[in-house]
């Protein structure tokens, strides 16, 4: 059939067309065949419809449109309140290396009124849609993982999707499922020091082909480095699995797919949709996990370098950089420390992908934009966030929860942590993003919700650096996962 084709290294298949609202015989196809591959490969191509083809190059052709427009873009910003608020934001974001558009609602926007700026609302406009399309997709996915998997990964999926449903029927928020899609307009300076591979942080992620081949994967069980975009067509998507689904779901084959980006020099607009677990749900227990919430598990997830993640869904400490002292409330804790390799410990010359928000040496980074739409963006946006990524900095010293031995701790190389996005950014310790909200999110629901666990948790992790680990760089390790 032609829409299978075998491809070299590695062999995958693209699954077939299927309308996305359709009758159930067809959902059940391409997802049986999705969901096929991405056990055996990590990743399934999928060829969209036609209508969900052109809504993505609508909405790719919009993106540049508005991309090139800063005008345009700025009616699109986040507000101040929710630039630090990775997980519900939405607006425009920019860093050294890239540009984009961030939405976590797609019902509703907090923009107000458009009608002045025709290219920032048909961006949004198609951005929603693309989102609906990959939501409906990732949905039908999940169901079907649900369904072809056992044991306790299948209740959990299963209550993910249930509670996903329950939500759109009754037209309420998102109960279970909080998914996020960016459009990206990268800037082409992506190269292999700054590729940062990563694995995405949810459940799935689905990305159609770019408007330049940049996305390199490393299939499941193998280290070679696939450049899928290049035998991608222009009406197909890659789907693949994150560290939350690994986490759910791994005994039944399924891993999160580790991937990065590159490039080449060229400009490129990307659309990856990240379908992510709400933050308050409960995850199961497992060998290697407590039984904790997803907003705890992000948590962990973005205070680890992306070479301390598994594919697995596991977190692997790396036990000369970080001590890590396994409570005795939690059982279940990973307690074997890794060793790390001594090419990572002597990361003196590792690349700084900070995008200069760490440690607040913001100018720092600024200072290496060359082009003068970069020192716009600084100009309003910026700015801005070191201003208030230098005062979280000082909160933090006075109310987390965490115990940082010393100044180093924040100031050298660990403390800073997240400032506002999952890749190439400086990371804060975010303790007050799911200290609160989580809590109050999961004593209001029946479902997910047993707060007598969460204080047992990572509130009791000690995630001080060894002393003698500094090796005298201040170079920023690479960043865990963000999605
Ligand atoms: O730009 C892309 O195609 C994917 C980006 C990505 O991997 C990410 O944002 O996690
Ligand atoms: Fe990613």
């Amino acid at each position: 059939m032609d829409l299978c084709r075998a491809l070299e290294a590695p062999p995958r298949e693209v699954v077939a067309a299927q309308p996305c609202f359709t009758e159930r015989n067809d959902t059940l196809t391409w997802t049986s065949e999705a969901i096929r591959s991405l056990q055996r490969d990590g990743f399934a191509v999928i060829k969209l419809t036609p209508p969900e083809a052109a809504a993505v190059h609508e909405m790719l052709d919009a993106a540049q449109q508005a991309f090139e427009d800063s005008v345009e873009m700025r009616a699109l910003r986040i507000s101040d309140e929710q630039l630090d608020d990775l997980d519900s934001r939405d607006g425009y974001v920019c860093d050294r290396v890239r540009e984009w558009l961030e939405l976590h609602h797609f019902g509703s926007h907090p923009f107000g009124k458009l009608e002045d700026h025709p290219k920032a609302s048909r961006f949004l406009e198609t951005a929603l849609t693309f989102a609906s399309i990959c939501e409906a997709r990732c949905t039908q996915a999940l169901a079907a993982l649900a369904t072809a998997i056992g044991g306790g990964g299948a209740a959990q999926l299963r209550a993910l999707v249930d509670g996903a449903e329950r939500a759109r029927a009754e037209d309420r928020p998102r109960e279970t499922i909080s998914p996020m899609v960016r459009v990206y307009k990268y800037h082409g300076v992506l190269n292999e020091r700054d590729g940062d591979p990563h694995y995405d942080m949810g459940l799935l992620t689905l990305i159609p082909k770019s408007s330049s081949p940049g996305l390199e994967i490393q299939p499941k069980g193998s280290a070679e480095w696939v450049p899928i975009e290049t035998t991608m067509g222009a009406d197909e998507a890659i789907l693949f699995g994150g560290m939350t689904l690994a986490r759910i779901c791994n005994s039944a084959g399924v891993h999160a797919l580790h991937h990065r980006i590159l490039t080449h020099g060229r400009v490129r607009i990307s659309a990856p949709y990240f379908q992510r677990a709400a933050t308050h749900v409960f995850l199961a227990a497992t060998p290697k996990h407590p039984e904790e919430m997803v907003g705890q598990y992000n948590h962990r997830l973005r205070q680890v370098d992306n070479d301390e993640l598994r594919s697995d869904g596991s977190v692997q400490f790396c036990k000369s950089r970080r001590r890590y002292s396994p409570p005795a409330e939690r059982p279940h804790a990973d307690r074997s420390l890794a060793d790390c390799s001594s090419a990572h410990r002597s990361s003196g010359t590792r690349p700084s992908r900070r995008n200069g928000f760490r440690n607040g040496r913001a100018h720092r980074s600024i200072d290496r934009w060359s082009s003068p739409r970069a020192e716009r963006h600084t100009d309003w946006q910026m700015d801005r966030r070191a201003d208030r990524h230098a005062e979280r900095r000082s909160d933090r010293h006075g109310s987390g929860w965490y115990t940082l031995s010393d100044s180093r701790s924040v100031d050298g190389r660990h403390g800073g942590r997240c400032a506002d996005d999952h890749n190439w950014r400086s990371c804060e310790m975010r303790s007050s993003s799911w200290e609160s909200s989580p809590m109050e999110a999961a004593q209001r629901d029946e479902t997910f919700s047993r707060p007598e666990a969460y204080p047992n948790s990572s509130r009791t992790w000690d995630n001080t650096w060894d002393a003698g680990s500094e090796e005298g760089t201040s170079e920023a390790p690479s960043e865990g996962a963000r999605h």
